[in-house]
């Protein structure tokens, strides 16, 4: 370490300590002796840190949930966190208490990232600017808006069919292609046309970056906030360069896409998208100046923010499919039985294929995308049932352990469709967690559910999914883990075959049909 450094890192190593103690302090004095919610007792300084599992920590908190309650409170780097462990206190804080249990925590790395300042407004705390942000999308992402983007999603499921006959090893592959594309398609009017599309591969080397510096825990500077103040080229301050690349991709994913809409614009040939719809307005949504940035910042994110988590939900249905051959084949009984033997599906046989609709249910709740969801922050002191909770503590909803409620869900670990045909009045719908909560739903979650069900309606209509067979024709097991990056299927060799000489003709047809007329 150069002799220069060292004094400032002590110095910061001191104040931080310090500041700790303080904070501790003023807690206790605001609290005037409410204990916090019950959870594992905190070593001095770093809290519950080394006993928070970097992986499936929502299986360690419901475990704790048998020791301390459903309200677990612990401290991780210097912050509280709190988890709610069943729907009743997700419902009672999250839900009704949503105002003020709706803000963002913002980590110093984040701070770096945005350069001081957010405007993302997936990070922003609960301000008026996040209200105008979440104005536009929630009006870009209405159910109706996302009836106009059902063109574009068939296409793609389309698409994909036709891929999946041609290689269907490369099934992952594929799938990411078809959840990246419609979300270009419905944002920009960007049509992905091959496997190495520009904006594809700017999304997600953006996205790497992006996922490692969100993760509170990765970065020192997140503990000891003083850090950020090193010289970059000072031991320790690697992050500042990794910070620069995030930001430089995030500032590349905002505008290169946005000047080719405006491009299109220009040459008259844009397609309707959010982008469009959004512009057309003239700046009388949000009353604000500066409509047009807040459509271009906005747009920027949903490549990040709706092509993993559709992805993932995807495979997690189709996971069940190779699971559960039993329920694929009823399935594909009731898609034969509206849709026949000579055409793919579309959303106008939504209404009339119930048990899909069912599975597409089950199917997020039996693997939910993101187990705890996305964490909330705490805008000011509160007190629940006897206990306090002070403000800017970390709240996650733990989506997993509500989707194992036995009381709700029972039989929570079987993929289950008939358990939404009525026989249990009192579950609750998967989406009333699994796209999050209050003021932060997921704005995604109408289009989301529709890329869904059209991939999935489409490839069962058309495919068989099995397990692999080894050389012998016995199956080959599946080996799935919930923590992979690609946690679900893997992947697993699995076969994926025609289910008829028609519905081949019928794939290869549409392959030979112009892209833009291919719906
Ligand atoms: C199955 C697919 C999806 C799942 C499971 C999912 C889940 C979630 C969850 C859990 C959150 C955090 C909510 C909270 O903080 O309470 C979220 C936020 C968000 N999602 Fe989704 N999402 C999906 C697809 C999409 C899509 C397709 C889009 C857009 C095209 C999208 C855009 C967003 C945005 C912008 C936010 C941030 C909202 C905010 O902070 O106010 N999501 N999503």
């Amino acid at each position: 370490m150069s002799l220069a450094v060292r004094p400032l890192i002590i110095s910061i190593l001191v104040v931080t300590a310090s500041f700790t103690l303080y904070r501790k302090w003023r807690h206790r004095q605001r609290s005037g002796g409410v204990p916090p919610p019950p959870g594992p007792q905190p070593a001095p300084l770093i809290g519950n840190l080394l006993q928070i599992p970097r992986r499936k920590q929502w299986i360690t908190f419901q475990e704790w949930t048998k020791l301390y309650g459903d309200v677990l409170y612990f401290e991780a780097g210097g912050k509280g966190v709190l988890v709610l462990n069943s729907p009743e206190a997700v419902g009672d804080l999250m839900e009704k208490r949503g105002a003020i249990y709706s803000d963002r925590d913002q980590s110093t790395m984040q701070m770096e990232v945005a350069g001081g300042k957010i405007e993302l407004f997936p990070q922003m705390k609960c301000t008026e600017e996040f209200t105008i942000h979440r104005k536009l999308v929630n009006l870009a992402f209405s159910p109706a808006a996302c009836r106009e983007y059902q063109p574009y999603q068939e296409k793609e499921a389309y698409g994909l069919l036709g891929r999946l006959l041609e290689s269907p090893s490369d099934y992952s592959k594929h799938l990411r292609r078809a959840t990246g594309a419609i979300i270009l398609n419905v944002t920009y009017g960007h049509e992905v046309v091959t496997d190495d599309d520009h904006l594809v591969r700017l999304n997600e080397e953006g996205l790497k970056y992006n996922l490692q510096t969100i993760d509170p825990t990765n970065w020192i500077v997140n503990f000891i906030p003083l850090m950020r103040f090193l010289p970059s080229w000072a031991p320790g301050a690697g992050f500042k360069e990794f910070a620069r690349i995030t930001r430089d991709y995030n500032r590349k994913s905002i505008e290169i896409p946005y000047s080719e809409v405006q491009d299109k614009l220009a040459a008259g040939s844009a397609p309707t998208c959010y982008v469009t719809r959004l512009l057309e307005e003239n700046g009388s949504i949000t009353g604000q100046d500066d409509e047009e940035r807040i459509i271009k910042v906005t747009a920027g994110i949903m490549y990040g923010a709706g092509a993993g988590t559709t992805l993932l939900a995807v495979k997690a249905f189709l996971l069940a499919m190779l699971l559960y051959p039993e329920e694929q084949k009823r399935i594909q009984e009731e898609l034969d039985s509206v849709i026949g033997s000579e055409r793919l599906p579309t959303f106008k046989d939504m209404e009339s294929l119930p048990y899909l609709h069912n599975s597409v249910l089950e199917s997020l709740r039996w693997k939910p995308v993101t187990p705890v969801g996305a964490p909330h922050s705490l805008a000011q002191d509160d007190v629940y049932k006897g206990w306090f909770i002070p403000k800017d503590t970390v709240v996650m909803g733990n989506v997993w352990a509500i989707f194992h409620d036995e009381k709700m869900y029972p039989d929570p670990d079987r993929f289950w469709p008939e358990r939404w045909d009525g026989r249990f009045p009192d579950a609750r719908d998967p989406r009333n967690f699994a796209f999050g909560f209050n003021r932060r739903i997921c704005p995604g979650r109408h289009l989301a559910f529709n890329s869904i069900w059209i991939i999935v309606a489409s490839i069962l209509s058309a495919f068989n999914l099995e397990k692999a067979k080894d050389e012998e024709g016995r199956e080959i097991e599946l080996e799935y883990d919930l923590e992979q990056a690609e946690r679900f299927m893997p992947w697993v060799k699995c076969s994926i075959t025609p289910r008829s000489p028609v519905k081949a003709a019928l794939i290869k047809a549409l392959m030979l049909l112009p892209a833009s007329t291919d719906s």
